[in-house]
């Protein structure tokens, strides 16, 4: 497909005693809000400046808009938004000082969009940059990153340091992003934001990828659970005997069904015949299939 946007093939960068990141494939298609979850030390940063060219991976390739991360990486600076993990500010004194440096690099002369992602964040940017308190910096660095208005943007942790209410409008300006059609690749270790916004979602673990899912497959999965609780054991009973549908928890007024979506019109009919006192859909959160995936990880790759 020619709408890949970011694309590592075998990426790897070994620090020894299993430390750095292996073989990492990554496809992030264009207008695509992609997010990269892992716990700490997992190979999130190690990722990305690989794919920002900051780093020359030991094997395998990284490319950002057809331009090879490494080859190019200035290039790559220039065309892509981007919030680093660890911000180191140069020395000047102000936000301000700061933010009108940035938009002299990226040419930027029209400030609407600055203005209106400081408002956003509600950042006073005339403050000393030295003694700003790390959500500020935060803040700044998103400011900076975010002014260029590129059509692509590689943030890494980039809510980190912010309350949840600054987590929450950082997450509209993501949305905003989206809406524009610009591609978007956010590591984080927080489910909850990566489940708010991103189409599809890669996880790390021990600089391995072991699972890359997309969220609308987990938000509308095509087979569904759901506990079925009946006003009287006979029915649950009588339901369970007879019933096509796979039953995984039997108890005595209640049971787990599992069904496809094309099931479903039958299972409700089949329920009108019954007294139900209690129906719920269990639906799995991206906790929970990380939890899932790390798990047999730990199998597949073994504990360090
Ligand atoms: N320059 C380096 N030299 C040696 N080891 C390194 C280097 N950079 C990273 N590592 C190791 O590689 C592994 C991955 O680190 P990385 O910073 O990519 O993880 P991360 O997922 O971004 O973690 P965090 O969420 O804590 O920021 C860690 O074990 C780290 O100690």
């Amino acid at each position: 497909m020619n709408d890949r946007i970011i694309k590592t093939e075998g990426l790897t960068k070994d620090y020894g005693q299993g430390r750095g990141i292996f073989n990492i494939d990554i496809e992030v298609h264009k207008g695509e809000v992609f997010g990269f979850i892992g716990t700490n030390g997992s190979g999130k940063t190690t990722t990305i400046r690989n794919m920002m060219g900051f780093i020359k991976p030991d094997s395998g390739t990284s490319v950002i808009d057809r331009l090879d991360s490494w080859n190019c990486s200035a290039d790559i600076m220039r065309n892509v938004s981007y919030v680093p993990g660890e911000i180191a500010f140069p020395s000047l004194r102000t936000g301000t000082e700061f933010l009108k440096t940035q938009a002299q690099y990226l040419g930027v002369t029209d400030y609407r969009y600055m203005n209106h992602v400081i408002e956003v964040l509600q950042l006073d940017p005339t403050a000393n940059l030295k003694r700003m308190s790390k959500g500020m910096k935060q803040k700044t660095a998103i400011v900076a990153a975010l002014m260029g208005e590129k059509e692509i943007l590689v943030l890494d942790e980039p809510t980190t340091g912010l309350d949840p209410l600054m987590r929450e409008a950082f997450l509209d300006l993501i949305r905003e992003e989206k809406q524009k059609g610009h591609t978007v690749f956010m590591s984080s270790h927080i489910f909850e934001e990566i489940e708010a916004v991103c189409d599809r979602v890669a996880m790390i673990k021990d600089g391995h990828i072991i699972d890359t899912l997309s969220l609308h497959d987990l938000r509308h999965p095509a087979v569904k659970n759901f506990i079925i609780e009946f006003d009287r054991a006979a029915d649950k009973q009588q339901f369970a005997g007879n019933t096509e549908f796979i039953i995984e928890k039997d108890e005595r007024n209640s049971c787990a069904v599992r069904c496809n979506i094309e099931q479903l019109d039958t299972l409700f009919r089949t329920l009108k015949n019954y007294k139900i006192v209690n129906f719920q859909e269990i639906r799995r959160s991206l906790q929970e299939q990380f939890m899932m995936a790390y798990k047999e990880g730990l199998t597949e790759y073994g504990e360090k």
